[in-house]
């Protein structure tokens, strides 16, 4: 579904220019629910806005389906965010309308794109748990099921790929897990494709596939051990974090390129160049070997 290779995004104002992306690889599966994770500023929403069709890219390669973001045309991108792609963002509910019930705010953006399926609206609504609630004005909503209306909005176009960022950052635990069970029903039950941004170790924890960021490249990914485990099932110490279900790999690009962590570099005091030795079945990095004497 998604296939970025070597994606740089450069922001420019007056005479500053910040590298959010500076050679991204990444592949998301057809039908795959996964997590972005990264330390504020690793470019991220970045990522996520890009694939979104909000974005253009500055270089790379960026394929969604049969889109290549890098070059379509402003005609095209219009139409790839009508049809392919749905977003869901944090602070979605703010965007919604306070004195439109829960159902007329579903229908609002198919009135937009100029098709209103009521019948379409009201199953949304009962997938993410508001069939009893559709009829209520959004402001008589908690803040959880507001955030349930705006998953609902985002699926009104029946978009290909589900973008999420940090779609639990403003909600208690309780509707964060609601919101990931929904998001699981949306994914085996209608195969969307969903990528999640989150700082939320709890909530990656429950997929089977997240993938860490830093400083603009993909460096780890955690693979969930036993893919078969059911999420919140009782059996998964979810609240241990990532490391307890998923095993950590470093990734290693098309050239062989990894990353290696700051902590370590920092540790071992490692600077511009380091020594590599191959002993037949480890590599091991270490401080450069003085050439003096
Ligand atoms: N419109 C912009 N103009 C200039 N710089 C930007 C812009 N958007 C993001 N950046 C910079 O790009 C880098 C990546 O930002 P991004 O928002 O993608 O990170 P993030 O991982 O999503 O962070 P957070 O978790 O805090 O949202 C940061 O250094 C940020 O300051």
């Amino acid at each position: 579904m998604i296939t970025c290779e070597g994606l740089v995004k450069i922001y420019k104002s007056d005479d500053l220019e910040v590298v959010a992306l500076q050679g991204l690889n990444l592949k998301v599966e057809d039908g795959e629910l996964m997590a972005i994770i990264g330390n504020s500023g690793s470019g991220k929403s970045t990522l996520l806005n890009i694939l979104g069709g909000l974005d253009r890219p500055s270089a790379g390669s960026v394929q969604v389906g049969p889109w290549d973001l890098l070059k379509i045309s402003e005609d095209d991108l219009v139409k790839y965010k009508r049809e392919t792609v749905g977003f869901i963002w944090q602070n979605n509910a703010r965007n919604l309308l306070p004195y439109l019930s829960a159902l007329e705010n579903v229908e609002m953006p198919m009135m937009l794109s100029g098709k209103v399926d009521r019948t379409y609206a009201k199953q949304l609504l009962e997938w993410v748990g508001l069939k009893e609630r559709m009829y209520n004005k959004l402001h008589q909503l908690s803040g959880g099921e507001q955030q349930r209306v705006a998953i609902a909005i985002s699926l009104c176009n029946r978009p290909k790929l589900l973008l999420a960022d940090e779609p639990t950052g403003s909600v208690d635990t309780a509707t964060s897990d609601l919101i990931m069970g929904i998001f699981r029903k949306l994914n085996k039950e209608l195969g969307v494709t969903i990528v999640i941004v989150t700082h939320d170790l709890t909530l990656a924890g429950k997929v089977d596939r997240v993938v860490a960021i830093r400083d603009g490249l993909t460096s780890t990914e955690f693979l969930k051990r036993n893919p078969n485990m059911i999420p919140g099932g009782g059996e998964e110490p979810e609240e241990k974090g990532l490391q307890a279900v998923h095993e950590a790999y470093v990734v290693v690009d098309r050239v062989g390129r990894l990353q290696v962590p700051k902590e370590y570099l920092n540790a071992l005091n490692i600077k511009d160049k380091a020594s590599m030795e191959f002993d037949g079945e480890r590599i091991i990095i270490s401080p450069p070997k003085s050439l003096g004497g």
